[in-house]
């Protein structure tokens, strides 16, 4: 099976091409392909799919074999490698996945996509459809107790879930132990992320994040939609910002007029091969 390696800020997965290769049991594949010693390494495997409704399709799932319902650094990477592998010619593409339909704006140098802005949608807060064991209309800055720590927590969903906790410094603290204990605690019912953020202006955030399924990534789309979403919330940022992870920097805006998250960042190829096929 031929397989593509690519990252976006530093967020890696392999992605395979559906329209030629037959993909049974992705959520097997994800892990094996994903593990990083017996595998090709990676923060897990993207399907590019065809799609009734849209140009393109894209399931995701994170490297313990888990199905998410979406994936922002996928979703740029998705826009490289359509356009650039002559798929489509559209600099607008419109995709496919399991959070809904998202809407691509390619920006093309010398024949190559330079970076992709990706129409999100719109931030979702309500606790029941994050899902997020609270009551009220949002979860934004109220407190959770881990250990014997209390971290105020914001809650978003981005079609997939978010927890959001702002630290003044997150240097030395263990975000692999904290993010484990909030990974799958009981409040979150489906598992959530986790977002570890550090303001350091209004236009410019620190992020770490521990990704539900995945452990600590070196970066997260939806996270930083769902962490600048967070920021203005709780009055710490503007609606425009740029979010700075391990892995590269993402621009992210929420934009008053139609409520969308738009993010634009960078997507690029690491290497392709070819997986043998086990069994
Ligand atoms: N890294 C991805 C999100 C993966 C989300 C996944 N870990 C889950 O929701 O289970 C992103 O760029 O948005």
């Amino acid at each position: 099976m031929r397989f593509v390696k690519m990252q976006g800020a530093g967020n890696d997965y392999i992605y395979l091409n559906g329209f030629e290769e037959e993909i049974a049991n992705p959520g097997v594949l994800a892990k094996e392909m994903s593990d990083r010693h017996f595998g090709i390494g990676s923060d897990g495997i993207v399907l590019i799919l065809p799609s009734e409704s849209c140009d393109f399709g894209m399931r995701m799932f994170n490297a313990d074999g888990s199905e998410a319902e979406m994936c922002g650094n996928a979703s740029r990477c998705v826009g490289k490698y359509v356009y650039e592998r002559g798929l489509t010619k559209k600099k607008k593409i419109m995709l496919e996945t399991k959070a809904g339909t998202k809407i691509l704006t390619l920006r093309i140098k010398n024949k190559k996509v330079e970076s992709v802005c990706v129409d999100m949608g719109e931030p979702v807060l309500s606790p029941e459809k994050i899902p997020v064991k609270k009551t009220g209309a949002s979860v934004i800055g109220q407190p959770f107790s881990i250990g014997n720590e209390i971290f105020n927590i914001t809650c978003v969903s981005m079609g997939n879930p978010h927890v959001i906790i702002f630290m003044d410094d997150f240097s030395n603290r263990d975000l692999h132990t904290l993010g484990k204990q909030i990974e799958c605690n009981p409040l979150f019912p489906e598992c959530t992320n986790v977002e570890f953020v550090k303001v350091d202006s209004p236009e410019s955030l620190y992020m770490r994040v521990w990704e539900r399924g995945s452990g600590e990534t070196y970066a997260c789309g939806t996270g930083a939609c769902a962490s600048l979403v967070a920021a203005v919330l709780n009055g710490f940022s503007h609606r425009n910002a740029v979010l700075h992870l391990l892995g590269g920097d993402l621009e992210i805006e929420w934009k008053e007029f139609d409520n969308h998250v738009y993010m634009t960042g960078g997507a690029e190829l690491v290497f392709e091969g070819e997986w043998p096929y086990k069994g």
